[in-house]
């Protein structure tokens, strides 16, 4: 079997629930942007910078991989700034072939030019908005949840599924903790969680990423998580076994409750969550069905794009379309959106898209 092409790839639908906002500027926008508002970036070539991105990231440690971001957030502070790298963003991922996407971001990391929170969600929005009407325009329609992130070392998570609320009938699907894992356990945000649960909200968590199993344990009996970001460390609870690897409780309880495990592979090698492409865990938690998704985390830092990190998997585990629309329907099923709009995009969009390559 001849493995599939890149430019098949993107021709393909997809389906992303992880992607961040401020990990997916482009290179040139980040240029302009700064130069408008007078940020000193590493370099002012687009070339450059992007290269930059990727290799400051390339660390080994989330911790460093999570500077980078001084120089995106920085020029996300107006609502000029905000609406265009909305924009940008909803374009290049329908350009890429995303039909569905959840895109994430901290709203309390942008308010140091004297923008209120409501005002950067909805400069968001109307970013996301006008991007996706202008990639309809061009045949690449795309539809766009938006998820709020509360940062876990600060203390503004109530506020902020509070302002995730507040905005649900306007754009915003869900909500997330994210930023240093190591230290900052799920359980510091509780009555956020909590709080969401009593609203009939939904939320994942970064989990199990620069932190193993107490982590995702308390994500999800804890504080109620729907979805776990990342959650790739699920696999220390899988141990070899003679015949078949042999599930823990944890892990068994993840499979067995189908929780959507938002599965990042580049990002994953950069900050030294896994040895490599190749030796990924997504491949053992596919072969046991777990309910893998592949997402892209932060196009930018990884200089990376969803039909890339799908190419990647299939250099290194040999997938075709079927796999590939095993993920992509996983992600689907898993999405934030009604089930009746999740429902219409596997339906009339998805499956009529492989069933043509499949035949
Ligand atoms: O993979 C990640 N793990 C934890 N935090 C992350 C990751 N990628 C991005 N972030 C942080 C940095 C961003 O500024 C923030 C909101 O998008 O989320
Ligand atoms: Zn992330």
């Amino acid at each position: 079997m001849v493995a599939i092409g890149y430019e098949e790839i993107v021709r393909v639908p997809k389906a992303l629930l992880h992607d961040h906002l401020d990990g997916g500027l482009r290179p040139a926008t980040i240029v302009e942007l700064a130069g408008a508002v007078g940020h000193r970036l590493p370099t002012t070539d687009p070339e450059e910078l992007g290269r930059w991105f990727v290799e400051a990231a390339d660390s080994g440690s989330l911790e460093r991989y999570l500077e980078t971001f001084a120089h995106t957030v920085a020029v996300m502070q107006t609502v000029e700034g905000l609406r265009r790298v909305a924009a940008e963003c909803a374009l290049d991922l329908a350009t890429d072939g995303v039909v569905y996407a959840e895109v994430r971001f901290a709203p309390e990391q942008h308010l140091e030019r004297g923008l209120g929170l409501d005002d950067v969600v909805e400069a968001v929005l109307a970013g996301f908005a006008e991007g996706a009407a202008e990639a309809a325009a061009i045949g690449h329609p795309i539809r766009i949840g938006t998820l709020l992130t509360a940062m876990r070392h600060a203390a503004r998570s109530q506020e902020i599924a509070e302002l995730a609320v507040r905005h649900r009938d306007t754009g915003v699907v869900g909500f997330d903790i994210a930023g240093a894992e190591a230290g900052f356990p799920p359980t510091r945000h509780l009555d956020a969680f909590e709080y969401l649960q009593r609203e009939n909200f939904h939320f994942t968590i970064h989990a199990g990423e620069a932190f193993g199993l107490p982590s995702i344990w308390q994500a999800i009996q804890w504080c109620g998580a729907d979805r776990l970001g990342h959650g790739v460390r699920i696999v220390d609870d899988i141990t070899p076994g003679d015949a078949r690897p042999v599930l823990g409780r944890l892990a068994a309880y993840v499979r067995d409750k189908r929780i959507p495990l938002e599965l990042c592979p580049s990002s994953n090698v950069q900050t030294g969550a896994a040895p490599s492409i190749a030796e990924h865990p997504i491949g053992l938690l596919r072969d046991l069905r777990f309910r893998a998704t592949v997402n892209t985390d932060n196009r930018l830092m990884s200089g990376t794009s969803m039909s890339r990190e799908m190419a990647l998997l299939v250099e290194a585990f040999g997938y075709g379309y079927a796999e590939l629309q095993w993920f992509t329907i996983n992600a689907m099923k898993s999405a934030f959106i009604p089930f009746d709009e999740r429902l219409a995009i596997i339906n009339e969009v998805i499956k009529p898209a492989y069933a043509k390559l499949l035949s």
